[in-house]
């Protein structure tokens, strides 16, 4: 248990960051030595950090790496990752450069339309509610696109309106759901805003009282599929193809499968969502509810074999990420990635996540199905447990190399040959 006397530290929001730091030393008896390491952690990041987020007191740096070899509908792309995790790029650069010889990921999209819910309560006839509403179009049509003239002047807006009344354990309640093009914006503030504008109107008009009013993060009018083909030779030949289609029926017909399948492909996709400052947490939700749309949890991507033998991956999935909004615009790290990706539209964004997605299923089922997860990534984690025992400099890579050589990527091990080096020098 922590030594921490209260958590309550009166004002810390209104202190600058480095007072605060202090403050948070202080009462969390923190030792000077990670002090230091929040200060230098800070360095240079602390302003857009506190504009970020409240109560800031440093920043936390994620490696970003870059997946090569990716071709997006024709396009030649280098992918920024933001991720902790070693192998992931790795595995992206390698079923990237597999599949090349049949022209990459090629991609298509619903658009970007988001939908807010207006969930309206107390109404003894809750389907005449939701007729009473949709008799309202144009008038909630207008209500939502007086909300945001700007989205509107770059073509976006409301577009449609799609009711439900659902059972709960209250009883009915009539669910409006208002469905906006959101352009190149995520879109959550222009559809909230839309949202909490109509509620009163509707409480008008139905008598029914109005309580939540929030965009759903199963944006599934936002969807982007990718598919891409990789040859027998570049699999490994037909035992390695059969194996992988067998992992994927594996993870389409089990749970607890597919929840390792699916933190799989998200591995790639909440990389690039995170290296171009998007909402990783609302991409997770919507992949996740997506996939379960149909009452159970299953594989997010589909694998087959085309007439020619050749293996063929698909990934559908709500791919709900700006170029405007939250810290896309604001984070210059984001912008940075931006600028490697060379992408002008949301749209195009959307079409390269879902791709770098699918490519890290096809690694990791490749590499389940063939030697097993640990060797390749193991390897690359060789580093991270040399620095868990504390080697610097060139300590790092004789731990490592010595682990790898070995064939155990182990913690005591690495200790071991710490030790042993310190002692030879
Ligand atoms: C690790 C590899 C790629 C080795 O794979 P390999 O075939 O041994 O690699 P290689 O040395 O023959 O190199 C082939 C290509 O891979 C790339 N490559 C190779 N090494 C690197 C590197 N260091 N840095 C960047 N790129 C690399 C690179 O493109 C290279 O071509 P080149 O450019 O040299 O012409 C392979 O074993 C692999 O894809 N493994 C899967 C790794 C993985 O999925 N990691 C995620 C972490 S585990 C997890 O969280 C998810 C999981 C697995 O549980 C999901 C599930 O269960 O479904
Ligand atoms: N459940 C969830 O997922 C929630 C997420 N969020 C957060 O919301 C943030 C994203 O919100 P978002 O609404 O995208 O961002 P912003 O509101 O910051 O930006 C979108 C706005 O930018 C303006 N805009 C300018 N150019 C364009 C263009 N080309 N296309 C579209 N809009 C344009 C629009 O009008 P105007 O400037 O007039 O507004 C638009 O509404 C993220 O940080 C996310 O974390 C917030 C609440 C809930």
């Amino acid at each position: 248990m922590s030594n921490l006397k209260s958590s309550r530290i009166e004002g810390l929001h209104k202190m600058p960051p480095e007072a605060r730091l202090r403050a948070v030393a202080q009462q969390a008896d923190l030792k000077e030595e990670y002090v230091d390491v929040l200060s230098a952690a800070a360095s240079g990041q602390i302003t857009l950090a506190d504009r970020l987020v409240e109560n800031a007191i440093s920043s936390m740096a994620i490696p970003i790496g870059i997946a090569t070899n990716m071709i997006v509908d024709g396009q030649e792309m280098l992918v920024p990752m933001a991720t902790e995790e070693s192998s992931v790029i790795a595995a992206v650069c390698n079923s990237a450069k597999r599949c090349r010889s049949t022209g990459g990921f090629k991609t298509s999209t619903s658009g970007p339309i988001m939908a807010a819910q207006i969930q309206l309560v107390g109404a003894t006839d809750p389907e005449n509610v939701r007729l009473k509403v949709l008799e309202r179009f144009d008038e909630i049509k207008e209500i939502c696109d007086t909300v945001d003239p700007l989205l509107l002047k770059f073509g976006g807006g409301f577009r449609d309106l799609d009711i439900r009344v659902i059972d709960t354990a209250e009883g009915p309640m009539t669910i409006v759901h208002i469905i906006v093009d959101t352009r190149d914006a995520m879109g959550a503030n222009a559809v909230n805003s839309m949202a909490e504008a109509l509620a009163p109107r509707l409480e008008e008009w139905t008598k029914a009282r109005s309580i939540l009013r929030i965009l759903t993060n199963l944006a599934d009018r936002r969807v982007v599929r990718a598919r891409a083909v990789w040859l027998l030779d570049e699999i490994g030949g037909e035992q390695v193809r059969d194996d992988m289609l067998s992992a994927y029926y594996f993870a389409d017909a089990d749970p607890y499968r597919a929840a390792t399948h699916n933190k799989g492909i998200m591995n790639g996709v909440s990389a690039v969502v995170l290296a171009t400052g998007n909402d990783t947490r609302a991409i997770e939700a919507g992949a996740h509810a997506y996939t379960a749309r149909d009452g159970w949890y299953r594989s997010m991507s589909r694998w087959e074999k085309d007439a020619d033998g050749n293996l063929v991956g698909i990934l559908e999935m709500p791919m709900a990420v700006g170029l405007i909004g939250g810290a896309t615009k604001i984070h210059p790290t984001a912008q940075a990635n931006l600028n490697i990706l060379g992408v002008k539209t949301a749209d195009a964004l959307a079409r390269i996540i879902v791709s770098v997605g699918l490519a890290q299923n096809f690694g990791a089922m490749r590499a389940l199905a063939t030697t097993g997860i640990q060797k390749g990534h193991m390897a690359l984690h060789a580093q991270n447990v040399a620095l868990m025992v504390g080697a610097t400099g060139p300590e790092i890579d004789q731990v490592a190399n010595e682990l790898k050589s070995i064939g155990k990527v182990r913690q005591d091990i690495a200790e071991e040959i710490l030790a042993r080096i310190r002692s030879e020098k």
